[in-house]
């Protein structure tokens, strides 16, 4: 078991790269401590596999240094370097029996057969797979398939971390979530490092105590899944975390006032505007999620009346479409609570709303 430590790191496919958008991971220093529970979350092509690849030695990166405990890991091929993988698709032998699958990592490295039996018996015991110990793995479905791998994976006890690459997409909708609680429950009984890449907010937020959110080959964000959801980082997190995503409007600050366009914001905190006057960039923008707006139906002192564009009712709550000015927002009002028909009036607390300059958080004294 290890701590991964990423430096300088940057990889690109290119042989002679010249810009930013020619590296798949652009220049990055990253910590994965000893145990942790990640997740590395990101859209499609953000390069959660490239750096998974380099951590496990598939990859040679462009340039930059894979440390584990402090020692360099570069020069050493994958299987020098103790981490188990597990992909999109399940890796099993067909014609060998789960048990065999199961004790393939362990005969590997000349384990005795007492341990294979007890390694084997405690994993299939954790993955529900232990009545099926006997069969061969060409008569298993999908589930139990990367059940398998998920166990070959599990298997070592001396393994540097364990990396899961979209571990759950062959995997039923009815039984992801179960065994999403699974490896959560691998995770504390065994104490390995864990690193769970995945483009779904729901998944990373069960699984990890801690998601690194990759945008763009960089790391915008990492943090626990309340502090990406109160306090993104970055406006892709803003985006990308929550359903519907954060609002974010763009303001400038004049005689003493916010505007988002022409609308006064009554916003009265003078770090936020002082931030916001001494802003050499003209990227501007207040970030506020639609669960943190006050939406009244009726005038109410410092709210700003807004033109309702649509409601749509999910159940136990509703996503209001907003225009404030020419500014479109998003608001959530749930059950029970009054809901505006053409206007509502919406008050922005200021604990929640957040200053974004180049698209980075800024934070204001205040807070
Ligand atoms: N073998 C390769 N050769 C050239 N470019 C590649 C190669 N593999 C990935 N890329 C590019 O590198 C970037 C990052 O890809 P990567 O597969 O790491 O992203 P990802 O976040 O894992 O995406 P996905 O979730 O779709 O797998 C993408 O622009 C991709 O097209």
């Amino acid at each position: 078991m290890a701590e991964i430590m990423l430096k300088s790191l940057a990889h690109s496919y290119l042989e002679s790269p010249r810009h930013a958008e020619d590296f798949a991971i652009r220049e990055m220093t990253h910590v994965w401590q000893q145990g942790g529970a990640y997740a590395l979350l990101g859209p499609s092509g953000c390069g959660k596999s490239t750096l998974l690849n380099i951590i496990s030695g598939l990859l040679v990166p462009t340039s930059g240094e894979v440390h584990f405990d402090g020692n360099v890991v570069n020069p050493l091929p994958p299987e020098e370097r103790n981490i188990a993988q597990v992909f999109q698709f399940p890796v099993v032998y067909d014609t060998m029996t789960v048990y065999d699958n199961l004790a393939f990592p362990l005969r590997n490295v000349e384990t005795s057969e007492t341990k294979v039996s007890e390694r084997v018996e405690e994993v299939a015991d954790v993955l529900d797979l232990t009545s099926l110990l006997k069969r061969k793995a060409k008569n298993l479905t999908a589930d139990e398939k990367q059940k398998v791998s998920m166990g070959r994976g599990l298997v070592r006890d001396d393994v540097s971390a364990i990396l899961f690459d979209e571990p759950l997409t062959v995997i039923d909708p009815h039984l992801k979530w179960k065994l999403r609680r699974k490896l959560k429950e691998i995770h504390q009984r065994f104490n390995i490092t864990m690193i769970y890449v995945t483009h779904d907010q729901l998944e990373a937020s069960t699984f990890a105590d801690k998601i690194a959110v990759m945008y763009e080959g960089q790391v915008v964000q990492f943090g626990s899944p309340r502090e990406l959801f109160e306090r993104p980082g970055h406006t892709f997190v803003g985006y990308f975390i929550g359903s519907p995503g954060m609002n974010f409007m763009r303001v400038r600050a004049s005689d003493g006032h916010l505007y988002s366009g022409d609308v006064l914001l009554p916003i009265t905190s003078s770090s936020l505007y002082e931030n916001v006057t001494r802003c050499t960039s003209d990227n501007i923008q207040l970030g506020i999620r639609p669960e943190f707006i006050e939406v009244h139906d009726t005038p109410v002192e410092r709210a700003l009346e807004s033109e309702v564009i649509q409601v749509q009712d999910l159940g136990t709550y509703s996503i209001l479409s907003l225009r404030l000015g020419n500014v479109a927002l998003k608001a959530r009002v749930e059950e029970g609570e009054p809901l505006p028909a053409d206007k509502a009036y919406i008050h922005f607390p200021e604990a929640w709303t957040g200053l974004y300059v180049d698209e980075y958080r800024v934070e204001s004294g205040d807070e």
